[in-house]
C-alpha cells in the first residue's frame, strides 16, 4: 500500500503497540531501517502515534502561531544558529520558522509559549507536547532498531541520554502561481536525527544517490525520518544525510513541522564497533553545538562538506 502511495522511497510501518524490542517483528524491521537508512538516508514512517485529532490540532496551532505579528515573533531568540526565528531572507522569502528548544519538557513548550501569547494560551503548549512526545517515541524506536542492527545499543543508550529535542514550525508562503519557488535551499540537515512532518500541501523534495529529486507525498500518518550530519560522524559514514528542498507552487501556504534531535554535553563519536582496518575511523569526536556554530559560520557556510571540514579525519 505504502509503495503506491510514495514510489521511490522505502515506506516501513510503525505502531505504538509494536515498538517493543520482544515483539517478533522488531528483529526484521531493525534490518529494514537500518538498510533504507544506509540506502536513502531517510525512509517514510508511516505511525499511529499522532491521532488525526493531534495532528488537526498541532497544525491549527501552527497557523496560529505565524498569524502573530512580526515583532513578537521575532521575540523567539536562541544562542544556537537557526534555532530561533528565521524569516525574511533575500534568497528564501516564502520562508519562516520558529524553533522550540527542549520541546519535550514542560518548562521548555511553556517558556516559547509564554514569549509569544504573555496572557497565555494553553491549548497551544498542550498540543505541542503532546505532539513531540509522540514523534520524539517514534524517533527512539528508529534509532533502538539501528543501534540494535550495529550492536550499539550501550553506545545509543548515552546519546540517548544527552538528546535534546527542538521543534522547528515552519510556514511557506505560496507563490501565487504555477512557476516552481525555492522555498528552502537544497542541504543536508545538521542535525543527529530528524523527523519532518507535512500538512496538506506537498513541496518537500528529496535527492536519491543516483541524483533525481523525489516529491514526498503528504499525508497525516507520514513521518519523513532522516539522518542528519552527526548521525553520520556516530556511524562511521554507514548512514550518510539525505539532501532535500521545498519547492512551492500554486496558491496555499504551506506548514510543515520538523522534530530535531541535537546532542548535548557529550562528544559525538563512532562507536569502536563500527570501527576496523576496512573501516577506519572518518571523525574525530566533536560537539554537536560547536559544530553548529561552525556550520553558521563563514568558513562553514562555503565549506561544500561542513561535516568534513570541521572534523573529518
Ligand atoms: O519544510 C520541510 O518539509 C523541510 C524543512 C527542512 O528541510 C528543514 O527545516 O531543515
Ligand atoms: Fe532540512
Amino acid at each position: 500500500m505504502g509503495s503506491l502511495q510514495q514510489p521511490n522511497l522505502p515506506v516501513i510501518q510503525f505502531s505504538v503497540k509494536e515498538s517493543n524490542p520482544d515483539s517478533s517483528s522488531w528483529v526484521t524491521k531493525c534490518a529494514e531501517v537500518t538498510h533504507a537508512l544506509e540506502e536513502c538516508g531517510c525512509f517514510i514512517a508511516t505511525y499511529d502515534g499522532v491521532s488525526q485529532e493531534l495532528h488537526d490540532a498541532i497544525f491549527l496551532a501552527t497557523q496560529e502561531l505565524f498569524e502573530l505579528p512580526t515583532e513578537v515573533k521575532v521575540l523567539n531568540t536562541s544562542d544556537t544558529p537557526s534555532h530561533g526565528y528565521v524569516g525574511q531572507i533575500p534568497v528564501i522569502p516564502l520562508y519562516e520558522g520558529l524553533g522550540i528548544e527542549n520541546a519535550t519538557t514542560a518548562h521548555g513548550v511553556q517558556r516559547f509559549t509564554k514569549l509569544m501569547w504573555p496572557s497565555g494560551k494553553d491549548s497551544f503548549s498542550e498540543s505541542v507536547l503532546m505532539y513531540t512526545k509522540a514523534v520524539a517515541e517514534l524517533d527512539q524506536i528508529v534509532m533502538r532498531m539501528v543501534a540494535k542492527s550495529y550492536g550499539i545499543e550501550k553506545h545509543y543508550e548515552s546519546i540517548l541520554g544527552s538528546t535534546t529535542y527542538l521543534l522547528k514550525l515552519i510556514k511557506y508562503i505560496s507563490p501565487q502561481g504555477n512557476d516552481k519557488i525555492l522555498g528552502i535551499v537544497p542541504h543536508t540537515d545538521k542535525t543527529f536525527m530528524s523527523i519532518l512532518h507535512q500538512n496538506e500541501v506537498k513541496g518537500l523534495e528529496i535527492k536519491k544517490k543516483d541524483g533525481e529529486w523525489i516529491e514526498v507525498h503528504p499525508s497525516p500518518s507520514s513521518f519523513i525520518v532522516m539522518a542528519g550530519d552527526a548521525c553520520m560522524a556516530w556511524t562511521n559514514g554507514k548512514i550518510e544525510p539525505s539532501c532535500h528542498r521545498v519547492m512551492m507552487q500554486g496558491n496555499t501556504d504551506r506548514f510543515s513541522l520538523g522534530l530535531f534531535t541535537f546532542i548535548r554535553d557529550l562528544k559525538i563519536e563512532a562507536p569502536k564497533e563500527l570501527v576496523d582496518e576496512n573501516h577506519p575511523i572518518q571523525f574525530e569526536a566533536f560537539d554537536h553545538y560547536k559544530y553548529l556554530h561552525y556550520h553558521a559560520s563563514d568558513e562553514g557556510m562555503r565549506s561544500k562538506f561542513p561535516l568534513k571540514s570541521y572534523c573529518g579525519i
